[in-house]
Formats: structure tokens, C-alpha cells, sequence
């Protein structure tokens, strides 16, 4: 389209149809240094320091790709000096978009590596955080301890290598932020991992142990990792919305997001640096964030993969029509009720029937098109952080597991690679190789998915699991998703 505005600093006055940041962009530093930007941290961090920026603050993001693939977001977002569109899709068709002014600057670190250690020990970057996923955190399968043989990460510690991983990077700017005398920044973790603050304490001081403890000693004395719950579901950006945007706010925007309207930062008032005001601009700013944390993961994450398997071997592609299914609802709210909330502490002003309600409600919203695939992939990641900790909670206190193992049923027989048609099923996962041969096997011997101790840890010797989850997972080969699905619900 050839009236479309191209997205820059230069042009922003010329958008009408879009807001747009007030403030002077060009007084904004690089305080903030995130690694790992994709869509939930423009939707949500990002969203959340441009506000911060609109209120006066001078607090601006430099983000870093730590991997070749964040290639796509660097020619994204360099040539628009880090704008983007934010847009927000209500279920009722209300629809905003907004240009983000946060990101002041993006680095790929493959291509300058020492440009990403300058921002990382500059005195003004006062916050390092992350979105890296799940399993960005390099926990051994085997072991369950952070993996120094992994490839890469055996790679940055050796002595003088050039840095290729976040712990490379993160390791030796605080290595030269001590050198120098520059105090250490903050390492905020933004990925859905209960105590996602003590798990990267412990992952990067693992590997800082591993190449210098006295370095390590210094960490541990000087760095803070807060926790922090996050929550705003946010789709992969699909084809089509950049070319609705140009269309509705005359806006081009080359990789633009999508996002619901609900967003939530529950974060840990403990930095080891200067922070921004970020309790003025909506972050809950708390002692403890445990309790809103697992509240989320155990409610809403392992929720999506009680939808997710059972969604896909239904048919259903979007999770607003898996939401809308009758049985699959009610496997949803018996699992919240029954299971999950009965493992949870009491948290002073929330009320968890209208938090699961809202929760339905969120997972219906069919604008933001949110997709079935995106919540079955990297399965491995998720199950064992979200859902069996519930399971096992339960089980050590002599509690009814059945949906939550009729939960890990559909996994296993979607890891099988096949739908109810026969149809491949193409699974995404950094364990595929392993989880299907696995998820095919155990059509001989019943238990020998769920025997794979790194995901299920001792699950498989505990009676009151497999019983409810061998039932399920014969119901599924046997009669179907559907057919189960009543068996479990007892219809
Ligand atoms: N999308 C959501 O709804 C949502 C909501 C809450 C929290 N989160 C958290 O954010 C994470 C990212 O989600 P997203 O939707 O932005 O995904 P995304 O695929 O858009 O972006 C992921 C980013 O992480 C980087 N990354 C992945 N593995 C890495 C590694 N090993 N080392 C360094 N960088 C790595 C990628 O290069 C990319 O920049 C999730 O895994 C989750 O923990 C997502
Ligand atoms: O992005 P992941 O890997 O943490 O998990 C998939 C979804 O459950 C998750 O992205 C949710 O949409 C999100 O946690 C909502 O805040």
C-alpha cells in the first residue's frame, strides 16, 4: 500500500489513527538491557516502561538477541529505531493499537558481541532482564542441575571465549562491571518458571561457578534476582496483522504484536540497583511474590495445557474454540476447583472463582486468535514446571488426582505424533525425538512415558497417579478424546 506510513522517528507525527509516545525519545538511556525480545516483552515490559517513559521517567530498553534467529527481530526493529505496534483485541471487538517508544536500541549478538557487553557493564544499565523461555535456563533432563556440558554454554567457559549464550554475556559483564568498580545490575527473569529470580540465581551462579568462583562469590554478595509473575497472553503474531494495522491506522509496521487487553507484573521489591518507579504504572511491587506466582502457573499455564491436547485431538486450532467446548470447559474449571486451588495459599484480595472465571473468559477471546499449536509446543518445558508439581503436591497429600493425570493421558497420546485420523501431528519440542518413541512405546508398556524420571520424577511408582492416568490414556487409543473426556468427567 503505497499511502502507508513506514514506521521511524520521523514519521511519527504523521500517525493519526494510532497513539504514539509524547515524550522525547531522544532523552531517553539505555537503563533497562533485555534479552531475549519477542512478543510477550513487547506486549508487556516494553508496554510497561513506555508508560513508565510517558509519565517522565528516562528509563529506556536496549534489546539484545542473544540467538542468529533474532536476526527477523533486528531487521524488524532497527530500521524503525525500535518502534512497534502494540495492539490490544477486547472480546468484544474493541480493538486499540499504540506505537511502544521503549526500545531505544536493538543489538544482535552474533553480529557484535562486544557492543552487547558495553551495554551490559555500562554504568547506566541498571536492570538486565529476560524472557528466554522456559527452557532458556539449561537445566540438565538428567540431572535436573544446571548442564555445563551443554554445547554452547561448554563453549563460553572456556577460558577467553568469546561469549554465545545469556550466561556468557551476563557472567562476563559482571565480571567487568567488578573490574571496573561499577556496581552490579539487577537480572529481573520474566519467563513462567515458579521462583523464575532463584532459578536464574542458581543457573548463573552455576556456571560463574564453573569458570571463576571468586566471580561467583561476588554475584552472590552484589546481585539481586527478584521474582516476578507475569501474565498477559500473547499469540505468536500471525500473518495477517501488519496488514491489518496498515489498514486501520495507516501504520506499516514490519513485525508488529497482538495481545489481550488483561495484563499483570506481580514483582519482588528486591534489587541490588536503582529501579524505576514501576509500582506508578500498574506492577504490584510486593515482599513475596510466590503465591500470585503459583496461582498463575498452576491455574492459568497448566489450564492452557489442560486445554491444549484434548483441544488438538478434538480438531480445534484456536483456543477460543477449545475454550468454548462444553467438555473441555468443564475439564478446565473441575481441574481449578478440585486439583490445582486445593494446592495454593490463601492471597489477601483475590477471589479465585472470579480469577478461574475471568481465566475462561481470557481463554474465549476469540479476537487475539490465540493458537492451540503455540500452547502444545515445548510441552517438556512446561508439564514439569506447571503440572506436576500440582500432582505431586496432591499426592503427598492423599489427594484425588485423576484430571490432571487424564492432563498428562492426552499429552502423551498427542507425543505420539498422530491424531484421532491418523494425521501426523508435527510436535514441537526440544525432547520430540525422545517423547514420541516414548508416547509410541508405551502402547506395549503402558508406563513408559510417564517412567521418564527428568519429566515425571517418581510419578510412575505412585498408584493413585497411574491407575487414573493408565485409564485415560487407554480411553484416548481405545474410544477417542471425545469419549474420554466424559469418562474423566464422569458423564
Ligand atoms: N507469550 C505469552 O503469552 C507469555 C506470557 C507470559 C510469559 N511469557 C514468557 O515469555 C517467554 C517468551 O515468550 P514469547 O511469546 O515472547 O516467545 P517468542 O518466541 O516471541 O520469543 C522468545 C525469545 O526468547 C529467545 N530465546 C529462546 N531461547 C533462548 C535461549 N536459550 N537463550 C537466549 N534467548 C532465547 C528467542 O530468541 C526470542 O527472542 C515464554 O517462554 C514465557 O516464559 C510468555
Ligand atoms: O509462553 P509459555 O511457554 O510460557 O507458555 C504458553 C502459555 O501458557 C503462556 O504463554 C501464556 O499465554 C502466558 O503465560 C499468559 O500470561
Amino acid at each position: 500500500m503505497s499511502d502507508a506510513i513506514a514506521l521511524n522517528s520521523g514519521t511519527l507525527s504523521d500517525i493519526t489513527r494510532a497513539d504514539v509516545p509524547s515524550y522525547d525519545r531522544a532523552a531517553v538511556r539505555t537503563r533497562i538491557a533485555h534479552i531475549g525480545v519477542g512478543g510477550f516483552h513487547r506486549s508487556h515490559e516494553a508496554m510497561y516502561v513506555d508508560r513508565l517513559l510517558a509519565a517522565g521517567s528516562d528509563w529506556g530498553i536496549c534489546g539484545i538477541g542473544i540467538r542468529p534467529a533474532d536476526a527477523a527481530m533486528r531487521d524488524a526493529l532497527v530500521p524503525q529505531d525500535g518502534l512497534y505496534t502494540l495492539t490490544l483485541k477486547h472480546p468484544d471487538g474493541d480493538v486499540q493499537t499504540s506505537v511502544i517508544g521503549s526500545i531505544v536500541d536493538f543489538l544482535l549478538a552474533p553480529d557484535d558481541p562486544d557492543a552487547v557487553l558495553d551495554v551490559l557493564s555500562h554504568p547506566d544499565t541498571a536492570i538486565v532482564s529476560l524472557t528466554v523461555t522456559e527452557g532458556g535456563y539449561n537445566f540438565s533432563p538428567a540431572t535436573g542441575e544446571f548442564d555445563l556440558t551443554q554445547p554452547d554454554v561448554a563453549h563460553d567457559l572456556e577460558p577467553d571465549a568469546v561469549p554465545t549464550t545469556v550466561f556468557g554475556f551476563v557472567t562476563s559483564a559482571l565480571r567487568r562491571r567488578r573490574d571496573r568498580g561499577i556496581a552490579s545490575f539487577t537480572v529481573v527473569s520474566c519467563d513462567n518458571i515458579a521462583g523464575n529470580g532463584d532459578v536464574a540465581r542458581e543457573t548463573f551462579g552455576a556456571f560463574a561457578r564453573a569458570q571463576d568462583p571468586e566471580l561467583a562469590q561476588w554475584i552472590a554478595d552484589n546481585t539481586a534476582f527478584p521474582n516476578s509473575m507475569v501474565d498477559r497472553i500473547t499469540p505468536a503474531t500471525p500473518l495477517e496483522l501488519r496488514a491489518e494495522v496498515r489498514e486501520r491506522t495507516g501504520v506499516d509496521d514490519r513485525w508488529p504484536v497482538v495481545a489481550e487487553p488483561f495484563t499483570q507484573w506481580v514483582l519482588e521489591d528486591s534489587f541490588s540497583s536503582p529501579r524505576p518507579p514501576f509500582e506508578d504504572v500498574g506492577v504490584q511491587v510486593v515482599a513475596d511474590v510466590t503465591p500470585y506466582e503459583l496461582m498463575k502457573l498452576r491455574l492459568l499455564n497448566a489450564g492452557h495445557q489442560s486445554l491444549c491436547y484434548f483441544g488438538h485431538l478434538l480438531g480445534y486450532r484456536y483456543v477460543h474454540d477449545a475454550a468454548a467446548d462444553a467438555d473441555i470447559a468443564e475439564l478446565l474449571r473441575r481441574y481449578w476447583d478440585s486439583e490445582a486451588r486445593p494446592t495454593l495459599m490463601p492471597l489477601e484480595g483475590i477471589d479465585l472463582d472470579e480469577y478461574t472465571a475471568t481465566l475462561l473468559d481470557r481463554f474465549g477471546n476469540p479476537a487475539i486468535a490465540d493458537t492451540v499449536a503455540r500452547l502444545c509446543q515445548d510441552s517438556s518445558d512446561r508439564i514439569p514446571k506447571w503440572l506436576v508439581p500440582v500432582i505431586r503436591e496432591r499426592l503427598d497429600a492423599d489427594g484425588d488426582v485423576s484430571l490432571a493425570a487424564a492432563v498428562v493421558a492426552s499429552w502423551t497420546r498427542y507425543a505420539e505424533g498422530t491424531d484421532e485420523a491418523g494425521a501426523p501431528i508435527d510436535v514441537v519440542d526440544p525432547l520430540a525425538a525422545t517423547l514420541t518413541p516414548l508416547a509410541l512405546r508405551s502402547r506395549s508398556e503402558p508406563l513408559a512415558f510417564v517412567r521418564e524420571r527428568s519429566l515425571f520424577g517418581d510419578l510412575a511408582d505412585r498408584e493413585e497417579f497411574t491407575a487414573p492416568y493408565l485409564a485415560a490414556l487407554e480411553s484416548l487409543r481405545k474410544d477417542g478424546a471425545r469419549r474420554t473426556l466424559s469418562l474423566v468427567l464422569g458423564h
